[in-house]
């Protein structure tokens, strides 16, 4: 089964990326897949999930300073993976009507941080090259409190924090990646989320 999202909620993603350059969503994602999609991140944390790199091909490298975190990227050939990028495949369609954005592809990873975990203030576009253009997070912490950390904190290009967000079950993050450094706080608990990037077409693979 696959889930639609509305016209007019696309309506109100593409306005406020307009108006602001990000949005949270909280009633986006159905239950149904969030839970689903919680549940295969359990059952693979300790198989599957690798060690995070910053960077990209022959630069890529593994800092600890800067990002503690252990990912699993998303596969079109998963059930489970599939419902969650069928959705993104609608936002891209629907806010290239609305916004004429080039959104060519999509790429997630599922990311998980130890208690202490944390990324420290980073911005997702590799600058000059036009290869991620919009970021997205999504949140599989179910009761999660204010004193548990982990919160992601954006920020805008003069660097004053914008928003604090608690990442609670079910919450998606959208922001344009070269307009905003973010933050993950370090946790005190098990965090889960899932880190995506619409990009275009000229994107330079590997790099
Ligand atoms: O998990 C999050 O809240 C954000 C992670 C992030 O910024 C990234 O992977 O680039
Ligand atoms: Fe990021």
């Amino acid at each position: 089964m696959v889930s639609q999202v509305s016209e007019a909620m696309l309506d109100v993603i593409a306005d406020a990326l307009v108006e602001k350059g990000y949005i949270l969503l909280s009633d986006i994602i159905p239950e149904y897949v969030s839970s689903a999609l919680l549940v295969k991140m359990h059952a693979e944390q300790d198989i599957n999930f690798k060690k995070a790199a910053i960077g990209r091909g022959v630069e890529q490298q593994i800092n600890s300073d800067i990002r503690s975190d252990k990912i699993s990227w998303l596969e079109e050939q998963d059930h489970v993976d599939r419902e969650y990028l069928a959705i993104m495949s609608q936002l891209k369609d629907g806010l290239n009507r609305r916004l004429f954005m080039g959104l060519f592809d999509f790429e997630s990873h599922y990311a998980v941080y130890e208690p202490g975990g944390f990324y420290k203030k980073h911005v997702d576009a590799l600058s000059g090259s036009q290869n991620r253009i919009l970021s997205t997070v999504f949140f599989l912490n179910p009761d999660w409190h204010n004193n548990d950390g982990g919160e992601l904190i954006i920020y805008d290009e003069a660097d004053f924090p914008l928003e604090v967000i608690n990442p609670q079950m079910g919450t998606l993050v959208l922001f344009l990646s070269e307009r905003f450094p973010h933050e993950v706080r370090p946790t005190m608990k098990t965090r889960n989320s899932i880190a995506g990037w619409f990009r275009v077409s000229h994107a330079n693979h590997g790099f």
